[in-house]
């Protein structure tokens, strides 16, 4: 039977994107989803997202990393799903939706989705990175030749290295370009690759680097290989709260398989 697939991305970091409110799509059908998202044999994408309707809420939200097993949140596939929501009428300019780790409160206007993210309050300073969940696990450490390493074998390393082993962590690599601006470079977990944009990535950077010290400002514009994306919080007793992701979300393509 032929279904419809979509196509957004969010400062480089795409995903395929479904209308699931009918329940049609076979969530368990992991190697489905693994061959959707495969840039060579399928769509390709580094991740897919279900819209699906929600009791309470404007809707829920269900993601699979690549390698089509469901895993933790998504901010760059957030923000575009709210513009896969508006675009299909489910919305106008603001949605309040369910993920995985919770309620989440956006709005849209042209091509600029704001997503508000999980307040943050455990953060892990070790002596060389920083680790902590933005709705999905992050290490955050420098990397001063951030334009010409090997990020794919350093960020495995660090992956699937202590503390993180089988179960991992995205890990997301750093420089200081100003007080309130940082070029951010991301291995994620699930795509097992640098992705050109880590939308709950970019939320740790911008909170390590307040926690660190290497910023006193409260909006913070991270440079990622696929665009620019800022992040603004409110910062109370060391709880980073009224977090939000803001940048461009864009309809690629719309097409049947
Ligand atoms: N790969 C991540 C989830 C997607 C994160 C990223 N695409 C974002 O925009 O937050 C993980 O398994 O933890």
């Amino acid at each position: 039977m032929q279904q419809t697939f979509y196509k957004y991305q969010g400062t480089g970091n795409d995903f395929v994107m479904i209308d699931n409110r009918q329940q049609t799509f076979n969530k368990k059908d992991t190697k489905h989803i693994a061959f959707l998202c495969d840039r060579r044999f399928g769509i390709g994408a580094d991740g897919l997202i279900l819209l699906e309707n929600h009791p309470d809420l404007d809707f829920k939200m269900v993601y699979y990393n690549a390698d089509g097993n469901e895993s933790t949140m998504c901010g760059n596939g957030g923000r575009c799903l709210v513009a896969f929501a508006n675009y299909l009428g489910v919305i106008k300019d603001k949605a309040v939706f369910e993920a995985i780790d919770g309620l989440h409160h956006a709005t849209i206007e042209n091509d600029i989705v704001k997503l508000q993210m999980l307040d943050v309050d455990a953060i892990e300073k070790h002596e060389n990175y920083v680790f902590l969940n933005t709705g999905s696990p992050h290490h955050v450490q420098f990397e001063d030749f951030i334009n010409d390493f090997d990020i794919k074998t350093k960020g495995a390393e660090i992956r699937y290295g202590e503390p993180y082993n089988e179960a991992g962590t995205n890990v997301n690599f750093v420089k200081k370009i100003s007080n309130d601006t940082f070029r951010v470079r991301t291995y994620e977990r699930g795509v097992e690759d640098e992705t050109l944009s880590c939308g709950t990535g970019v939320t740790a950077v911008a909170i390590a680097m307040h926690v660190l010290k290497e910023t006193n400002e409260n909006c913070i514009t991270l440079k990622v290989e696929g665009g620019e994306l800022k992040v603004s919080f409110d910062v109370q007793d060391g709880s980073y709260k009224n977090v939000w992701l803001m940048g461009p979300a864009n309809f690629v393509y719309k097409g049947t398989i």
